[in-house]
This record gives structure tokens, C-alpha cells and sequence, in this order.
């Protein structure tokens, strides 16, 4: 009887790019599926899945696909960079084809396969203060906060603090406090950098809605924009998150990001835990 259930449920499956986690549902050709009160429960990693987003494909008019993102407390997100390599992935195995759009919230991103990597392009760097969004007319580059942080905006707000010793910051405990601190209207995702060299940042980071994840896309990019910015590193970065490595390159068309993905399982979300919503 519940195996019968079982195999009438919603099926997803799960991803990882650095260990940045991900639910993702493809929805082409049927309805969208997610509702907060969905994201929330499945981002519980007890009496759900757990994931630090999850993300939707679905038909597009103007792209390839459409995504969207939410992370584990329900809240949607604008951007997802580590998700958007993993469906390129995804659509790429599929597909046989090497090249491809999605559209986002922020717009429509182009990604590419080349020599067996994804790179995507994550577009430009927003750097007016109410681009990020930030709750007054200031300069990005320089927020008032303890630590000098830049706001850069990866369509997701983003706060880049540099550090001499990122394994001596307590990134849970600040991270929180910048993440609903009220210079940002919409809550930010925090980042903290060690520049190591020209070429190579180590990078910690607390995200917006799910807390400490081991990698975040649009923070490396935006961390990459800001160190670029600064003249502490050239525009073409190696990045070591918790979860491994990515390759940022910050070029006149937009920041490209290239980096591991891995296809974890496939599985059935049941009837009853649907109706149990
Ligand atoms: N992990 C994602 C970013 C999630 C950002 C999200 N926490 C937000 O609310 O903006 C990435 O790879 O870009």
C-alpha cells in the first residue's frame, strides 16, 4: 500500500556543487510545484530532506529553461550560482549540447560546456546602493560596519568582509547579526575573505535564509567582484570554499564561474508527506 503511495509522489533530485546542496525539481511541462510552506519542510534536514536551496526548472519562453530558487526557511532567493551549474549540468547530460540559456530572476544566463567543465555567467555586479538593495543612498564599496565590508548585488545582495585569518572568524555569530542588520532591507548574504594571493582568496560564508553553507556561487562572484574592486586581486580568481574549489573570472560580459558538480540520488517525496504540508 505505501509503495503504491510512494510512486504517485513528486519526484526530485538531489545535487551538489561544492557541497553548496540542492533539492531540484523538474518541472517542464507540468505545473511549478514549490510553495514556501514545500521549501520549508523540505529544507528541514529531519523532517525533510535538507538542502540549502532548492531550485525549480521550468518552461521558458526566452531561454532554454527557467529556474527559481528558494532556500531552507522558505524565503526565494534571486540568484543561485552553485544550482545553476548543477541544472547546466543536468540539462547538458541530457541534451548533448554545449551551450544553453536560463532565465532567472535577474535575467536570462548563458552556460557553456567547455573541455567537460560548466562555467555559467552570472551577468554583471550591481554596485548602486539600491540595486543590492541597501536601506539608503551610500557607497558600496564601503558599508559602515565594524570590518569595512563592500555590498556588491550578484542578483542577491551580498556583504564581502576581508579578514587576515578566516578560520579565526566566528562566521555563524556575525553572520547573523549582518545578515539582519538594517542597512539591508532584504536580510544579505555574508562573506569573509582571505586574500592569499593576486590570483586565490579563501572564502567562508554565511548565507541569507540558510545559514553557514560549504560554498555559495554569487558569494564567490561577489567576493571576486569586491577583492578585484579593492585592487586586492586581479579580475580571474581561484576561490577554496569549506566545500572545495571554484574559478571566477570577471570578465566585460559578466563574472563566469566555473567549479565540481555532482548528481547525489533520485528519489519520491510521498503522498503523505505532500498532504501532510
Ligand atoms: N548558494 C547560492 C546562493 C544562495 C543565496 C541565497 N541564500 C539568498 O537568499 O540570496 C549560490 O550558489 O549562489
Amino acid at each position: 500500500m505505501s509503495t503504491v503511495r510512494d510512486q504517485t509522489g513528486l519526484a526530485f533530485m538531489k545535487w551538489h556543487g561544492a557541497g553548496n546542496d540542492f533539492v531540484i525539481f523538474d518541472s517542464r511541462g507540468r505545473d511549478a510545484v514549490t510553495t514556501e510552506a514545500l521549501a520549508r519542510r523540505l529544507g528541514n534536514r529531519h523532517r525533510g530532506v535538507g538542502f540549502d536551496q532548492l531550485a525549480e526548472i521550468r518552461d521558458s519562453d526566452t531561454a532554454d529553461v527557467e529556474l527559481d530558487f528558494w532556500n531552507s526557511d522558505g524565503s526565494r532567493a534571486g540568484a543561485c550560482g552553485n544550482a545553476t551549474r548543477c541544472v547546466a549540468r543536468y540539462l547538458f547530460d541530457e541534451s548533448g549540447r554545449d551551450a544553453l540559456t536560463i532565465r532567472t530572476e535577474r535575467g536570462v544566463l548563458e552556460a557553456r560546456l567547455i573541455d567537460g567543465d560548466v562555467h555559467v555567467n552570472m551577468g554583471q555586479p550591481q554596485t548602486m546602493w539600491d540595486e543590492v538593495p541597501l536601506s539608503k543612498p551610500m557607497d558600496t564599496e564601503h558599508l559602515p560596519l565594524d570590518g569595512d565590508p563592500m555590498a556588491v548585488g550578484m542578483g542577491n545582495p551580498h556583504a564581502v568582509f576581508f579578514v587576515d585569518d578566516v578560520s579565526a572568524v566566528d562566521v555563524a555569530e556575525r553572520g547573523r547579526a549582518v545578515e539582519f542588520d538594517p542597512l539591508f532591507p532584504q536580510r544579505t548574504n555574508v562573506e569573509f575573505a582571505e586574500v592569499r594571493a593576486r590570483d586565490e582568496i579563501r572564502m567562508r560564508v554565511w548565507e541569507r535564509g540558510t545559514g553557514i553553507t560549504l560554498a555559495c556561487g554569487s558569494g564567490a562572484c561577489a567576493t571576486a567582484v569586491a577583492a578585484a574592486t579593492r585592487g586586492l586581486t586581479e579580475r580571474s580568481v581561484r576561490m577554496e570554499v569549506d566545500g572545495g574549489w571554484l574559478a571566477l573570472d570577471w570578465r566585460d560580459d559578466g563574472v563566469w564561474m566555473t567549479g565540481p558538480t555532482a548528481h547525489v540520488f533520485d528519489a519520491v517525496l510521498t503522498e503523505a508527506f505532500l498532504e501532510s504540508l
